[in-house]
């Protein structure tokens, strides 16, 4: 699904209109018909609030749909302002004509506007919708807040009110719904962490526009979804031997940090990789191979060997931040870069990202591939931004950054954002469930496995970051929170089902 802000969505629609010559009216019909969809018809009393523009027009034809099903409503509708267009015109005057009640919203109104909010099962909410982002004027502020203190269940047509549809910004005054339906495309705003709680439950609903023109349209973003995971889950051969999924290397696990080899190289084994091998911290070495099953381990010393014998090295979970790691990271880039290629891939989280720490510019020239896959605080570190910045342009960060370095970034957390600097994925699974150490062990263990059964790493980290979170979201649905471990049980199960579903 495309992820779209307010200049591609004018576009799609003037493509859709002027080039495809679908009719505007049809669009709006549509986007109508796909709010009732959504609504709750076993209600009796509708208010439905409109603005100037489209949005205001769909609300109208809202309003007359929910007419035509005997329901009661009440249209409040902005009287001042710049005049209507076309579509919202014909709307407004079918209602008119077919007498459904409409009121003009003023100070003498507000009153009625009020009461009729409290006594209204849904409140519809057609005020604005992707054609302003500016500041709103001081009316509708009123309105909106109006709207925000007297209602029981607001359902906002495509953005709530008073957002900016681009970046999730307040425009003044927001409605806080509990509904949003939205066209066609995932608005980008809707990403914003603090967007979030004044859109209620996001449904994206197609309008009639064909994905061809919205493909005239966009801009590289998308939302990673159902049908897309499903398509990158590799399909193991007949004749399959395990020499064909992949050698992976996981060099992780120092002193107080065993587990999180553990659950890297175990997460890297349930995916599906035919050879896994553990390097770790001499220290701990020892005590770790112990409590290997599948997994084989190669001693520090002899890490050239297993770098060159691998197709993808996992590097960093547990490792420590100093020197040591730093030079063993160096050690693998070296061989990496003598037996390497684009037929391997070098990921690079934890302390692998770490050690990175202003030295960035290591990434840059690298002949395989790399894939990083930070949180935001060592995003933080790797990009020298803070994390509030980060957090607020969390695609425009990931994307720089993977393009400036020539790697792929996966920015971890709610929404995780997947990115090669061209394209941009963002991964709608996961919950704070799964805020838990080991969580993205798990998570470098199953993107790794994926690169070395043949996906190419962006198609791995974009199916490994969905696969990681729809796992996380089926147990979170009977538990509390998630343990890393239990994800690794589940990951064999789960990619089953997900190849075999039909959605
Ligand atoms: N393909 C599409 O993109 C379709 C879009 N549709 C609807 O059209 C909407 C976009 O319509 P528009 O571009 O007409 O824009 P909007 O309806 O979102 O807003 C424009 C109106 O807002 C008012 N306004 C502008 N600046 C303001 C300010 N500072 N303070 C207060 N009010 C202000 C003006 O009256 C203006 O007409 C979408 O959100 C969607 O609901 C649908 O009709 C179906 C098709
Ligand atoms: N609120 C959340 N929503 C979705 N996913 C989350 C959330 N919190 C954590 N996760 C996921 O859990 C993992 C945590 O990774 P990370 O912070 O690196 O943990 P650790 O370093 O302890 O292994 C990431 O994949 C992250 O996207
Ligand atoms: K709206």
């Amino acid at each position: 699904m495309r992820i779209a802000g307010v200049e591609m969505m004018r576009e799609i629609d003037r493509i859709a209109v002027e080039e495809i010559g679908i009719p505007a009216p049809v669009l709006m019909e549509n986007a109508a018909l796909a709010c009732i969809r959504n609504l709750d018809l076993t209600k009796g009393y509708f208010v439905v609030v409109c603005g100037r523009g489209n949005n205001g027009g769909d609300g109208f034809a809202i309003a007359r749909h929910l007419y035509c099903m005997d329901k009661e409503v009440d249209v409040f509708y902005i009287s001042e302002g710049s005049d209507y267009k076309t579509e919202t015109r014909t709307n407004f005057r079918i209602l008119k004509r077919l007498g459904v009640p409409m009121i003009p919203l003023s100070s003498e109104t507000m009153w009625s506007f009020r009461e009729a909010l409290k006594d209204a099962d849904v409140v519809i909410d057609s005020l604005v919708g992707t054609g302003v982002a500016k500041p709103l004027r001081d009316f509708l502020r009123q309105v909106i807040q109006e709207i925000n203190i007297n209602s029981k269940y607001v359902l906002s047509v495509d953005v709530p009110s008073g957002m900016n549809a681009d970046n999730g910004e307040t425009m003044g005054q927001v409605i806080d719904a509990d509904m949003t339906v939205t066209f066609q495309c995932m608005k980008r705003g809707f990403l914003n962490y603090d967007a979030m709680s004044k859109l209620g439950r996001v449904i994206v609903e197609n309008i009639g526009i064909p994905g061809p023109v919205e493909a005239k349209a966009e801009k590289g973003e998308f939302l990673t979804d159902h049908a897309l995971a499903r398509s990158l889950v590799p399909l193991r051969d007949k004749t399959g031997f395990k020499s064909n999924y992949g050698k992976v290397l996981v060099v992780a696990g120092s002193s107080g940090f065993t587990g999180a080899a553990l659950i890297c190289t175990e997460a890297a084994i349930s995916t599906g990789s035919g050879l896994v091998t553990l390097c770790s911290r001499e220290e701990v070495f020892q005590s770790l191979v112990l409590r290997l099953k599948e997994a084989m381990s190669i001693h520090p010393d002899d890490l050239e060997d297993g770098t060159g014998r691998a197709d993808v090295v996992v590097f960093g979970p547990g490792l420590g931040a100093g020197d040591v790691t730093f030079d063993m990271l160096l050690r693998v880039i070296k061989s990496m870069q003598e037996n390497g290629g684009r037929s391997k891939t070098l990921l690079l989280d934890a302390d692998g990202l770490n050690v990175l720490k202003d030295r960035t510019e290591i990434l840059t020239h690298l002949d395989f591939n790399v894939i990083l896959t930070p949180h935001v605080g060592e995003m933080s570190r790797l990009c020298g931004l803070s994390s509030e910045v980060i957090q607020k342009n969390r695609i425009d960060t990931a994307r720089s950054f993977a393009q400036e370095h020539k790697c792929i970034v996966v920015l971890k957390g709610y929404n995780t954002v997947i990115t090669d600097g061209k394209t941009a994925y963002v991964n709608p699974t996961g919950s704070s469930a799964m805020a838990q150490g080991g969580m993205g062990d798990a998570l470098a263990g199953i993107i790794g496995s994926l690169c070395g059964q043949g996906l190419e790493p962006l198609e791995a980290a974009i199916l490994g970051t969905y696969l990681h979170g729809y796992i996380g979201d089926e147990l979170a649905g009977e538990n509390y929170i998630v343990k890393a471990s239990e994800i690794i049980e589940a990951i064999p199960g789960c990619m089953k089902r997900l190849q075999d579903s039909k959605r």
